[in-house]
């Protein structure tokens, strides 16, 4: 497996430490050296990054190094690092105090202005009526598949291969990101009678989900599927897929719940995209669930369930279905996502999808001339570069490309000061504060990453 070797970015070290001795540390009191595992560097080897600061387009390491960031905390960060609104907007928060366990306007000012993008509520044409703040894009899933099982009386669900919603239990079979990363088929620990509940189904197939509802009649509660999916690399839903899911699961009395904690804000102003906002040839369908997350936090802990007022009638304390969070509506994290929501306008979006078209025609111009067969995959201004020579629209296609090439070429970016997601399988995320240099970096980095691709030899 290649392996970092020198760095033509800039500033110079500072020699107080390094990433793998920061890596060897973290091993020792932490599981795996990391909170998250992708974050390991586990398919593209070498010691992690330890970051310990991040600014506008860059992130900067313990020795010093400044890196082109393309992960953006994984979306949220479409403004760029620590946007001097929005971290002001946290301090005049903080300074009024950390957490109150309470309600507080703010969470409300959120709620609002998420369903007006949205333009809600659902009688006037919106997306959703409601929302309940959480703090996390797994627990807004977790509790979007419980309400649908507690509002149906039905117990199981379909999911797609290769998607990912978060870690809950009934969730990581076939997922992508990590569990795609490492290679695994789904977690240990989830015990059989749970997965159970789970049907696992190849994506962009709707004869499939028509198939699973004809086995399993009244006994679907809902259909889950990423707006578009972004944790197997990024495959866009064929045209007119996600109407077909919605027109299927409402057939046989199922609820359709997008999960928009990636593409949610990110790739439309209008919040969402769930295509028929981003495409006319796209026809008009029916969410009951959406989840959001990333985006509407700001880079803090903030994700949400929303939908049908009916279905979330059902939540406790109106209902009996159980959600709670100590930390659920904290006022840093919401005023994080308000500044960040207030902040991005159409020109953002611009932006995003101005520099997604740029850093797409670079990586396929180099990846060509260097004669490394590809395909980059693209929804909105998200991206990914699978190494196949023919696109692919589902797990099975994404898995057979040459992943091989992966962790050469990201070494190779990462060498000259651009950080890539460590992970063939995840989305890169351009952000609004990527500015010339930014991209000039990127442009001189690809053509050597490219030719490293080009001589990657599978193990
Ligand atoms: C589509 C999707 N859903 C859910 C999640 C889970 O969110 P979190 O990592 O905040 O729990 C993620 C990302 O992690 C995601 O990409
Ligand atoms: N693919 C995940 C989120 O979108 C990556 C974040 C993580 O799990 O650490």
């Amino acid at each position: 497996m290649a392996a970092p070797t020198s760095s033509t970015a800039s500033p110079a070290p500072t020699g107080r430490t390094s990433n793998e001795s920061e890596f060897a540390r973290a091993r020792k009191v932490i599981s795996g050296g990391v909170n998250s595992p992708v974050r390991a560097f586990g398919s593209v080897g070498g010691a992690p990054r330890f970051l310990v600061s991040a600014s506008g387009p860059y992130v900067t390491d313990v020795e010093g190094r400044e890196y082109v960031d393309l992960v953006a905390s994984w979306g949220p960060a479409i403004l760029g690092h620590a946007h001097p609104e929005v971290v002001t907007a946290v301090q005049d928060a903080a300074a009024l105090g950390l957490s109150f366990g309470a309600t507080t306007p703010a969470e409300t000012e959120l709620a609002e202005l998420v369903v007006r993008r949205l333009g809600g509520p659902r009688a006037s044409g919106g997306l959703i009526d409601e929302l309940r703040l959480v703090s996390t894009g797994t627990e807004a899933t977790m509790t979007a598949i419980r309400l649908a099982r507690g509002f149906t009386g039905r117990p199981l669900l379909v999911k797609f291969a290769g998607h990912y919603h978060g870690h809950s239990d009934g969730l990581l079979a076939a997922a992508g990101s990590g569990v795609a990363t490492f290679g695994l088929p789904a977690s240990a620990g989830v015990p059989e009678p749970i997965a159970e509940q789970t049907l696992v189904l190849p994506y962009n197939d709707p004869e499939a989900v028509r198939a699973a509802f004809a086995a399993h009649p009244g006994r679907i509660a809902a259909v889950i599927v990423e707006a578009a999916a972004a944790n197997m690399g990024v495959v866009a839903p064929d045209p007119g897929y996600n109407a077909a899911l919605a027109s299927i699961a409402h057939e046989h009395g199922a609820l359709l719940i997008l999960d928009e904690v990636l593409t949610g804000f990110r790739v439309a102003p209008d919040g969402y995209w769930g295509l028929q906002k981003t495409s006319s040839a796209e026809p008009a369908y029916d969410v009951d669930l959406v989840t959001f997350g990333k985006v509407i936090g700001g880079g803090m802990p903030v994700a949400a369930v929303g939908g049908r007022s009916d279905v979330l009638e059902h939540l406790a304390p109106n209902g009996p279905v159980y959600q709670a969070g100590t930390l659920s509506g904290n006022p840093l994290a919401v005023a994080a996502g308000l500044a960040t929501l207030r902040l991005a306008d159409q020109e953002t979006y611009a932006r995003l999808d101005r520099m997604s078209g740029t850093l797409r025609a670079a990586v396929s111009e180099a990846l060509t001339a260097a004669g490394v067969a590809h395909t980059v995959q693209s929804a909105g201004n998200l991206f990914s570069v699978l190494f196949a020579p023919e696109p692919a629209r589902d797990y099975e296609a994404v898995q057979a490309q040459e992943t091989f090439r992966f962790p050469p070429f990201f070494h190779a970016m990462l060498d000259r000061g651009v950080a890539l997601p460590p992970s063939v399988y995840e989305a890169w995320f351009v952000t609004a504060a990527h500015d010339d240099r930014a991209v000039t970096r990127i442009l001189d980095a690809l053509p050597h990453a490219a030719r490293a691709a080009a001589e990657a030899r599978p193990a």
